[in-house]
């Protein structure tokens, strides 16, 4: 991507945690010139220093983009301190709030809602954007090249569906990370010790991913082909695939509890 325009004219990122970190360094990686970069938060880490960006400093006048990496909470407290340039596209990466809440803001500004994940942070993301009314070709393909810095981008075409998005993808490495642990602690339980089942359970998952990217079979298919006839794995898949106590409705309440979460937070 050419960043040659955002690299004249500056990039703000408001908020520098997990997600506005690793978003900066896919950047910097990929085209951004650090000193275009200027960086608002409370209490830097001291690694931001490394990335040789300017911290709290002067903002310009007309950034080409505002990237918002706040919590949505603090979202009432930020957004009134901010202010863009006749020309800025502003994005957002935070959950649950809505388009019309930042146009409250910036009305005259095109506006990308932007829902990554924390695979971000090793260019292995996916992130879906949406803009308002006032995002044009342009921007949406601006916004689209700064979150394709840090791995795939989809587009959607109704702002609704957001939720079930953070839900699904946003949070949905979390629900990864606890299956790990879960099948980790369930092969401590079965008499393994705790560093090879969780070598095992993380190579697993590792491998599976890899694999169910790799080409185009069905995940279905990929299942099965594990699955032989009166073997190990349909008899735990019978506990794991019960339509009443299995993981199917677990996901099923799990993924609309964090979209509900998501609806709140837009509130
Ligand atoms: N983590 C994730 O998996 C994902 C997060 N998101 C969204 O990204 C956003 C950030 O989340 P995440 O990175 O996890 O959270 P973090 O808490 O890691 O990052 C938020 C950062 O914002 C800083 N901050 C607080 N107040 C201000 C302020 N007034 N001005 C500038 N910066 C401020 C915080 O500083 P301090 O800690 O010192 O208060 C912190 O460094 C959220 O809106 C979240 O919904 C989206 C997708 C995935
Ligand atoms: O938990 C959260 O609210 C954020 C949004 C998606 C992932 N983390």
């Amino acid at each position: 991507m050419d960043f040659s325009d955002v690299n004249a004219r500056g990039l703000v990122l408001v908020g520098c945690g997990r997600m506005g970190g690793a978003l900066l360094d896919g950047w910097l990686k990929n085209g951004l010139t650090a000193s275009a970069v200027q960086v608002i938060e409370p209490h830097p880490r001291p690694e931001l220093a490394g990335f040789g960006v300017s911290v709290n400093g002067a903002l310009p006048a007309d950034p080409a983009v505002l990237v918002i990496a706040v919590k949505p909470q603090m979202m009432a407290e930020v957004l009134p301190r901010l202010s863009v340039g006749p020309d800025t596209l502003v994005v957002s990466v935070a959950a649950g709030v809505t388009i019309a809440s930042y146009e409250a803001a910036f009305p005259a500004a095109p506006i990308v809602r932007a829902m990554p994940n924390t695979p971000a942070a090793i260019g292995q993301g996916i992130t879906a954007i949406i803009g308002n009314a006032k995002a044009g070709a342009a921007q949406l393909d601006l916004a689209e090249a700064l979150m394709a810095a840090v791995g795939r981008v989809v587009r959607l075409q109704d702002e609704g569906q957001m939720d079930a998005v953070t839900a699904l993808s946003g949070s949905g490495p979390a629900y990864v990370f606890h299956l790990i642990e879960a099948m980790a602690a369930a092969g401590v339980a079965e008499g393994l010790a705790p560093d090879l089942a969780l070598a095992l359970a993380r190579a697993t998952v590792a491998g599976a991913g890899a694999l169910a990217v790799s080409g185009d079979e069905d995940p279905a298919r990929l299942r099965e082909n594990v699955t032989s006839p009166g073997g190990t794995t349909a008899a735990g898949l019978a506990v794991l695939m019960d339509a009443g106590t299995g993981l199917p409705p677990l996901m099923r309440a799990t993924i609309a509890a964090a979209a509900a979460r998501s609806r709140e937070l837009g509130k």
